[in-house]
Order: C-alpha cells, then sequence, then structure tokens
C-alpha cells in the first residue's frame, strides 16, 4: 500500500507545505532503508503535521501533543470507508476500517496491535479507532456505545489491563 509523494487527499493541514525532500507515505518506498532515511521521512512528514506514515501494512503515529482537528473531522471516517489500505492517505481510520471488513467479510475476530512508549499516544489511538469502529458499526456518529467502551478504559487501566 502507499503511493509515494501523493498527499492529496487529506491534505487540508498542509499549509506550510514548502519542503523540496520527497513525501513518503509509506516507508517501503524509500531508497535507502536506514534508520536515518526512515527518522528523516518521517521527520519531514511531521513538519507537515502529517503524522501518520505506513510501513506496508504497519501504521506509525507520532503523537502531535496537540489536536489536528484536520485527522478527526467527522467527514474522515467516511472518506475512509470501503478504502483498501494505502488507497488514501495514511490514517487511523483507513487501520480501523480494514479491521472492520475484514471481521465482517471473513466471519473471523480482528485485533489491532497498538505498540509504543509511555506517552506515545497509544490511549489516544485506540480512541480514534474506537470511534471509527463504533461510527462504522452504527452508521451514526452520536454513538452511545463509543462512551460506553471508552468508559470502560481507565477501569481496564486500573487493573493493568489497558
Ligand atoms: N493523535 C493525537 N492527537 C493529539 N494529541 C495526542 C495524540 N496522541 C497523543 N496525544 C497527546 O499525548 C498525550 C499522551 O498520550 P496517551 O495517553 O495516549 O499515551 P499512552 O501511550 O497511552 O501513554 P501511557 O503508556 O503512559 O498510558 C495525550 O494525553 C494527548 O494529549
Amino acid at each position: 500500500p502507499g503511493q509515494r509523494g501523493g498527499d492529496e487527499q487529506a491534505n487540508d493541514g498542509d499549509n506550510q507545505e514548502a519542503s523540496n525532500t520527497e513525501d513518503y507515505d509509506d516507508l517501503c518506498n524509500l531508497e535507502t532503508v536506514t534508520e536515518e532515511s526512515i527518522l528523516e521521512a518521517l521527520r519531514q512528514r511531521f513538519y507537515k503535521l502529517k503524522i501518520y506514515t505506513y510501513a506496508s501494512n504497519i501504521l506509525i503515529a507520532i503523537n502531535p501533543n496537540k489536536f489536528l482537528p484536520v485527522y478527526y473531522n467527522p467527514k474522515y471516517v467516511k472518506m475512509y470507508e470501503n478504502q483498501p489500505l494505502g488507497k488514501l492517505n495514511p490514517h487511523i481510520f483507513a487501520a480501523a476500517d480494514v479491521a472492520f471488513r475484514t471481521m465482517l467479510n471473513r466471519q473471523v475476530n480482528q485485533c489491532i496491535v497498538i505498540s509504543g512508549e509511555s506517552g506515545s499516544g497509544k490511549t489516544e489511538s485506540c480512541s480514534y479507532l474506537i470511534h471509527c469502529l463504533t461510527a462504522l458499526s452504527q452508521k451514526t456518529y452520536s454513538s452511545g456505545l463509543e462512551r460506553i467502551i471508552l468508559g470502560a478504559g481507565p477501569v481496564l487501566a486500573i487493573f493493568g489491563l489497558l
């Protein structure tokens, strides 16, 4: 998945675009794969407020430490619905949609693993995933189910389960 250079679909927040550096939305497209080139590619994207990048079907998210409305506008759930991973710009809603569709198509439970160091944004990412999954399953954006699932988070965290 992922195309090199293109970021046409979800770039409302890219007003600061000015870099000449090639923009890779999938690290698999890097010509040279080293720790340095990977970090540089992620850094260049982060400067443009592109916090999500693919490494094939893995989604890398960098904590922006501020709310980015461009990413979490409700229209994005709809936009990423039924789209193959990599067709549109990297996004956590794309990961949610793929898991949801695969579950429905194959009738097999799906699992999304969120990994990262403390403070990297796992809980926040989990909330966005649940937001997207409840919206996809209920076809509504003001779901009580989302509130109930998210409400269970702090209780699970107390027992070290989240
Ligand atoms: N995608 C994001 N957009 C905006 N802010 C974010 C995002 N991800 C994380 N943050 C900010 O970073 C803070 C820490 O993130 P979060 O609590 O999700 O980290 P964590 O990986 O779950 O940490 P821990 O492992 O210590 O529980 C959040 O409270 C939020 O302010």
